[in-house]
C-alpha cells in the first residue's frame, strides 16, 4: 500500500503542506530540526495507535497558535483508494475517517499497515522490558489488526484489578470476575504474539538479505507464561494472595519480554556492538514487511528515521535494494541528498525547510 498524497495543518512545525507522491520510495532530507520527522510522524498516523512518537494529539497541534490540526492523505492498496483524514480540535483525541466515516482504530488496522525504524529504538535491546514489549506488540498489530482491542481490553481488566489489589479489597467473585476477562485478552495476546514471532522467524530463514538474522524469543519475567485461558485464569487466581502483597498483579503477558540473539554469532542483541544493533532492527523491519507483503498481498508503508546515516555504503545500497525489491514506499529521512545516492531514479525525493518559523516541503532531485 502506499500514499499517493498527503496534507498537513497546523500539524507540529508545519502550518500547511501538501504532498504529492507515488508508490516508489520518499528520499527526504533537510537541515536538522527542519521537519522530516514531524513529517514521517504524521505518515506514521495512518497506522493505528499514537503514532511513532506515542504522542499525544495535544502535542501534535503547531504551537504556539493551534488547538487543533488535521492530516488527512489518499491510501492506495489492495483494498481500493480511499481518503484517510485524522482531526483534532481543541486538543481533544484524534478522530479517524475513511471516505468521510468514522472509523476505528481496528478499522484502521485492517487497511493501513505501516511500521517504523527510529533512532529512539537504538536502545531497544539495552533499555528495560517496556520498550521491546511495545516494538513486539507494533510488530503483533501489523499481522493481527485485532490485537490492539486484546491489549484495550486486558488493560482496562488489570488496572481494575491493581486498584482492588491496592486497595486491599477481598471480594473474591470481585477478583473472579475480572481473571476471566483478564485470562480471555490475555491468552489471546500471548496466542498473537507466539505467531507473530514464529512469522518473523520464517520470514528471516527464506530471505537473501545482506542484515543478519536476528533470533526473537519470548520470556517471561518471572516462571512461564501460562498458555491457555483457563491456565491464565488459574495462575491469576492463584496469585491472588502474592499480588495483594505487591499490590499489582505479577503474572500475566504484561510481565513477557522480548529477547534477541544474534544468530550467527550466537550473542544477545543486548551485547552486540551498536551498528549490529542496527542491522538486527532493520533485519526484523524488514522481515516484517517481507511477510506482511506475502500475507496481505502488497508491503506495508516504511518509515526509516535516519537510518541510512549509521550504515556505512555498501550496507545502504543492499537496504535500498531490499526495499526497491519488495516494493514498498518507504519514507526515508537523512541530512543530505548524498545519502540517498545509491537509490538513483528508484526513488523520488522531498527536502523540508523552515521558512518563517515553519516547515516548508518541496519536491527534490536525487543527484545521480
Ligand atoms: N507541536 C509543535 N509545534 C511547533 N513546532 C514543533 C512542535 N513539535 C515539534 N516542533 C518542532 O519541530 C522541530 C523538530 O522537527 P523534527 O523532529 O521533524 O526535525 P528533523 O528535521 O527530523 O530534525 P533532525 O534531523 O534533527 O532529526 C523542532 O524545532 C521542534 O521544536
Amino acid at each position: 500500500m502506499y500514499l499517493t498524497s498527503l496534507t498537513l495543518s497546523h500539524f507540529r512545525s508545519h502550518k500547511r503542506a501538501v504532498v504529492e507522491v507515488d508508490h516508489r520510495p520518499v528520499a527526504i532530507w533537510g537541515p536538522n530540526g527542519a521537519g522530516k520527522t514531524n513529517l514521517i510522524e504524521a505518515v506514521s498516523l495512518f497506522s493505528p495507535g499514537r503514532g511513532l512518537r506515542r504522542a499525544s494529539a495535544q502535542e501534535m497541534a503547531r504551537r504556539p497558535e493551534a488547538l487543533g490540526w488535521k492530516v488527512s492523505g489518499d491510501l492506495v492498496g489492495v483494498n481500493g483508494a480511499h481518503e484517510v483524514s485524522f482531526v483534532s480540535e481543541g486538543g481533544a483525541a484524534r478522530q479517524v475517517r475513511v471516505d468521510d466515516k468514522p472509523a476505528s482504530q481496528v478499522a484502521l488496522g485492517r487497511l493501513a499497515r505501516a511500521i517504523w525504524l527510529i533512532p529512539s529504538m537504538d536502545r531497544l535491546w539495552i533499555e528495560g522490558a517496556e520498550g521491546r514489549r511495545r516494538f513486539l506488540d507494533r510488530l503483533t498489530l501489523s499481522f493481527f489488526p485485532d490485537h490492539a482491542q486484546a491489549s484495550l481490553d486486558y488493560e482496562k481488566a488489570m488496572r481494575e484489578r491493581n486498584r482492588l489489589l491496592k486497595d486491599m479489597v477481598r471480594d473474591a467473585n470481585w477478583y473472579a470476575a475480572l481473571e476471566i476477562q483478564m485470562a480471555e485478552a490475555g491468552a489471546a495476546i500471548h496466542l498473537n504474539r507466539r505467531a507473530a514471532v514464529a512469522r518473523i522467524a520464517q520470514a528471516q530463514a527464506g530471505a537473501e538479505t545482506e542484515f543478519p538474522t536476528a533470533i526473537l524469543k519470548l520470556v517471561q519475567s518471572e516462571g512461564d507464561m501460562p498458555q491457555s485461558m483457563e491456565d491464565l485464569r488459574a495462575a491469576l487466581s492463584e496469585s491472588r494472595s502474592r499480588d495483594l502483597q505487591a499490590g499489582r498483579t505479577l503474572v500475566g503477558p504484561h510481565r513477557t519480554d522480548l529477547l534477541g540473539t544474534f544468530a550467527a554469532k550466537e550473542v544477545p542483541a543486548s551485547e552486540c556492538s551498536t551498528g549490529e544493533q542496527k542491522a538486527l532492527l532493520i533485519s526484523l523491519i524488514m522481515a516484517n514487511a517481507r511477510a506482511l507483503a506475502e500475507d496481505v498481498g502488497e508491503p506495508p508503508i516504511l518509515l526509516l528515521d535516519e537510518v541510512s546515516a549509521h550504515l556505512d555504503a555498501g550496507r545502504r545500497a543492499a537496504l535500498f535494494d531490499e526495499i526497491s525489491a519488495l516494493g514498498a514506499q518507504a519514507w526515508m529521512t537523512g541530512t543530505g541528498p548524498e545519502m540517498f545516492a545509491e537509490l538513483g531514479d528508484r526513488a523520488q525525493a522531498l527536502e523540508v525547510t523552515e521558512e518563517g518559523a515553519s516547515s516548508v516541503v518541496s519536491k527534490a532531485a536525487l543527484s545521480h
